[in-house]
């Protein structure tokens, strides 16, 4: 595409060389670059990419996004200086796969907790009702029948939108993506149109990046003031700052509660059942609904989906059986059963919310008693893991702390930040830092009716010590565990 049409809607200066050129594609990393593409130079965090420029052009780059001023400008290559080139870059992508999402239409969800399990729902229904949908998130992204491995929750922009191109390619007209509030810090979904944003809830989380809880809710809340007014936002009224999402939003706001009869929808009466859900709905739908995830929260992340879909004008038939067909998210409330007289329960629960949900949804099956296993993550918000042990206290009977992704923190400090949280006269635990040892010893102290839960990795298939990327996934060691102790 000519460069020119792709600079469409962008404010940049000529530094030097013309816009009259072919542009063969857009990379904003200096490794990935080919004849004839335009190189994006990001200052990143790490590293600066205005210092990769001559290898991006020894690779072939005709054209730069620069946000910075160069000391040379070499010769046939056209530099442009923007303002900021991660917000740039979200244009650029727009412009050059020809905007794919005017047939397409996308939901983003945001929120501290249910992203992932909210996205998964709301996808399920999307593919009856479509036939093929397209799903992009913390576990895989997933366009129609092929899924594709995920580093991140959010994408980079660009990489959206070469996404994006592949969905209007194989004629995918419906999305669900989940929305990090770094994404929405760092320009990932900037030029994005979605037709509807679902706001699950907030609480304290990754404020090591937003630095104050004030920062973090207003990051989560653009996804809410870039929907253009005909569209529609999705919130969670039961959740203290769904006031200030609603008063961000000029789209059309529709809320979701467990108990306010004002809400667009909401239960009338539900059950929480050893192995599931069920629950019935007034206001914009009047029906019940049978879901086979365990916990309270599943019944919000339900409620936003369904009035999502209904929005959508999704008929309710299909809606219900969806639901009901859904059998689990990976790694969330994810039950581990191997014919064992205990119950077993990997959970993605790092976050001091979503912990002590969890917690009180294990509170409402278990048996006998609760023994549970959690870390925390190294290089992450170090607020979290005093509450996170003031909340095992709490709910369980035998605590096991190990590691989760220590990343390049010490796991003895990161173990020392977690034990300041239990009371002063508190022994109740163990400290077995080898993940897989630690799992070992959860299970073998199970008894009959026992509830073991697995916390904070989830679907995680890797764990990060230091440089080391190690496999682990705890739902295989579990399993492991479980035919030693036969
Ligand atoms: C804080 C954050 O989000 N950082 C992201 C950011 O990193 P950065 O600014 O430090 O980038 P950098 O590594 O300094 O590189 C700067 C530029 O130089 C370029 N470069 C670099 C080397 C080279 O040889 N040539 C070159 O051109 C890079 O491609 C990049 O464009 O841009 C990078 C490139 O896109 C991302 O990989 C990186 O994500 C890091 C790995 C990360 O850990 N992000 C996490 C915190 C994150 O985004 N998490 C959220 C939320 C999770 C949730 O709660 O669900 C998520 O959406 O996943
Ligand atoms: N609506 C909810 N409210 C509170 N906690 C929840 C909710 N839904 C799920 N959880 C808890 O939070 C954990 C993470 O859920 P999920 O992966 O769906 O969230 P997420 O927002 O995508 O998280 P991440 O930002 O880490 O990707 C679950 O394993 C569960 O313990
Ligand atoms: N999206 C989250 C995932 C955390 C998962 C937990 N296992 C950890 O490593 O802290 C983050 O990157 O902060
Ligand atoms: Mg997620």
């Amino acid at each position: 595409m000519q460069l020119n049409k792709i600079l469409k809607n962008i404010n940049y200066e000529i530094k030097a060389g013309n816009i009259k050129k072919e542009i063969s594609e857009i990379k904003y990393d200096s490794r990935a670059i080919k004849t004839g593409n335009l190189f994006i130079a990001i200052s990143g965090f790490k590293i600066d990419g205005h210092q990769y420029i001559s290898q991006a052009i020894e690779n072939g780059a005709t054209a730069i996004i620069i946000e910075k001023e160069l000391e040379v400008y070499e010769k046939d290559i056209t530099y442009l200086k923007v303002e900021n080139s991660r917000q740039v870059m979200s244009i650029l992508a727009k412009n050059f796969f020809d905007n794919p999402l005017k047939e397409i239409k996308l939901i983003g969800i945001t929120g501290t907790n249910g992203k992932t399990t909210t996205a998964y729902l709301l996808y399920k229904i999307l593919q009856k009702y479509a036939g093929q949908a397209a799903l992009f998130g913390t576990i895989s992204n997933i366009i129609g029948s092929e899924t594709l491995s995920s580093n991140r929750t959010t994408p980079e922009s660009l990489d959206l939108y070469r996404y994006f191109a592949q969905m209007k390619k194989k004629g995918i007209k419906y999305g669900v993506m989940e929305v990090s509030s770094h994404a929405l810090d760092l320009y990932r979904v900037e030029s994005i149109d979605f037709e509807a944003a679902i706001f699950t809830n907030l609480s304290p989380e990754h404020l090591d990046y937003h630095q104050s809880l004030d920062n973090y809710r207003e990051v989560k809340s653009r996804l809410f003031s870039q929907l253009k007014p005909n569209k529609y936002a999705i919130i969670n009224a039961d959740d203290p700052n769904s006031e200030y999402i609603k008063k961000k939003s000029e789209a059309q706001n529709l809320s979701y509660s467990l108990d306010t009869k004002s809400a667009d929808l909401y239960t009338t009466e539900f059950k929480l059942k050893q192995t599931g859900l069920e629950y019935k709905t007034g206001g914009k739908l009047v029906a019940n609904f049978k879901l086979n995830l365990g916990g309270l929260f599943n019944i919000y992340n339900s409620l936003a989906v369904v009035l999502t879909a209904l929005v959508l004008g999704i008929e309710k038939n299909i809606i219900k059986k969806a639901l009901a067909d859904f059998d689990s998210v990976p790694g969330r409330f994810e039950i581990i059963d191997q014919g064992q007289k205990f119950q077993l329960i990997v959970d993605y629960a790092h976050t001091p919310d979503a912990m002590e949900n969890i917690l009180k949804a294990a509170l409402n099956i278990k048996k006998n008693k609760l023994i549970i296993l959690f870390g925390c993550g190294g290089d992450r918000d170090r607020s979290k893991r005093p509450l996170m042990a003031a909340l095992a206290e709490k709910y369980a009977d035998s605590i096991i702390i190990s590691n989760d992704n220590p990343r390049s923190e010490s796991p003895t400090k990161i173990f020392k930040e977690i034990e300041k949280g239990f009371s002063s006269n508190f022994t109740n635990y163990s400290i077995i830092p080898d993940r897989k040892k630690g799992i070992k010893a959860a299970i073998e102290l199970a008894k009959k009716d026992d509830l073991v839960l697995l916390l904070g990795r989830g679907h995680e298939k890797y764990q990060v010590i230091k440089e080391r990327k190690i496999e682990l996934d705890d739902r295989q060691v579990a399993i492991q565990a479980l035919k030693d102790r036969e």
